[in-house]
């Protein structure tokens, strides 16, 4: 393959992964060095699925956040769409708990107050994810998850309150109104999920679970599980919160964000606001104003049409690298 499109912008490397309908590739950013996920789709190969890449597209464009999985620049030609990603080298927090069996209550804190910012977030931003499970939750270098798949996410029509009907995202995940086929809310349905994630971070296995689909979706629409010996009062009160039949019952992401269990040991509420801010960085501008030969003002009003081209994708790696404390240079 040629992928003739990212030649001097990118240089390519192995794949690390394939998700379905993609092909994700490491590659490092010409300019910055530093190291992305190129996620390439196929257009004659998506048929149906077209619609969840713009989806997917749209609301990683929309959305910048601390954990959630940063998209940089988008590529679309005749046939292929190319997604360039924040790179996440210690890959699925599905696999992180596959191999440690199941996680301390301590650890399992970090991550889960991590998930419930990034949920919060994307509520407020009007999004429903829709398919949260430990395989859409990525580590990064420093242990930290980021939430990727944004591909069956839904931005309901005048706001969070407005319905949905479309089932979907994994069997053993989804809420009992989601698979009963009435309308649901997103919100409500992510938290549903989020309860299900929560038990599998403490427990190492699923709540509910059978090979056969009409079966399990028996098991979720009783709501009855098993708890372990080993899980805490709080994680406990904490999960059936979230396990609620009736949404309406269910605990909801404001309230989540002091609950006792997630404050224990931290006495701080979880914080989903952006640790990104709307003003452009001035060491960023002046870096990219001298390599392309612009005034610093040229260079922002550039930079803050946010196009999803490689300008874009430089800014903000630019960015990452201040954050991490590496010089802001362009090679
Ligand atoms: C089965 N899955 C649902 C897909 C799997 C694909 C490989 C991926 N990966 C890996 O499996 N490593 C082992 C390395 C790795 C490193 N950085 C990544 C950065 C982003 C993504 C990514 C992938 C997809 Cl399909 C997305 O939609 C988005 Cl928004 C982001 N995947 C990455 C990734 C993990 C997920």
């Amino acid at each position: 393959m040629s992928y003739s499109e990212l030649k001097g912008l990118y240089h390519l490397r192995e794949t690390i992964g394939s998700g379905g309908f993609a092909k994700v590739k490491l590659a490092y950013h010409s300019l910055t060095g530093e190291k992305v996920a190129i996620k390439i789709m196929d257009k004659r190969s998506l048929g149906e699925d077209l619609p969840r890449v713009k989806t997917e597209i749209a609301a990683m464009q929309d959305l910048c956040h601390q954990h959630i999985c940063k998209l940089y620049q988008v590529i679309e030609t005749a046939d292929r769409f190319y997604m360039v990603l924040e790179y996440c080298p210690e890959g699925e927090l599905f696999d992180y708990i596959v191999a440690k069996d199941k996680l301390e209550e301590e650890e399992a804190k970090i991550f889960f107050r991590q998930i419930v910012a990034a949920v919060g977030y994307i509520h407020n931003k009007g999004y429903a994810h829709r398919d949260l499970k430990p395989e859409n939750l990525l580590l990064d270098e420093d242990q930290n998850l980021k939430l990727i798949d944004f591909g069956l996410c839904a931005k309901p029509r005048g706001g969070m309150e407005n319905v949905l009907y479309t089932c979907c995202g994994s069997p053993a995940y989804a809420a009992p109104e989601l698979i009963s086929g009435r309308e649901y809310l997103g919100a409500e349905a992510d938290i549903w999920s989020m309860g299900i994630l929560l038990y599998a971070l403490l427990c190492g296995y699923l709540p509910f679970d059978d090979e056969n689909i009409p079966q399990l979706y028996k098991k979720i629409q009783s709501g009855k599980y098993e708890t372990p010996w080993w899980l805490s009062q709080d994680s406990k009160e904490l999960i059936s919160a979230m396990l609620q039949l009736d949404p309406k019952r269910r605990v909801t992401i404001n309230q989540l964000v002091t609950h006792p269990w997630l404050m224990e040991a931290i006495d701080m509420p979880v914080e989903w606001n952006s640790k990104y801010k709307r003003k452009v960085d001035d060491d960023c501008i002046t870096e990219l104003a001298v390599h392309y030969g612009k005034s610093r003002q040229e260079m922002e009003a550039d930079v803050q049409e946010w196009k999803f081209d490689y300008l874009t994708a430089t800014y903000f790696l630019l960015l990452e690298k201040k954050m991490k404390g590496r010089p802001v240079r362009l090679i």
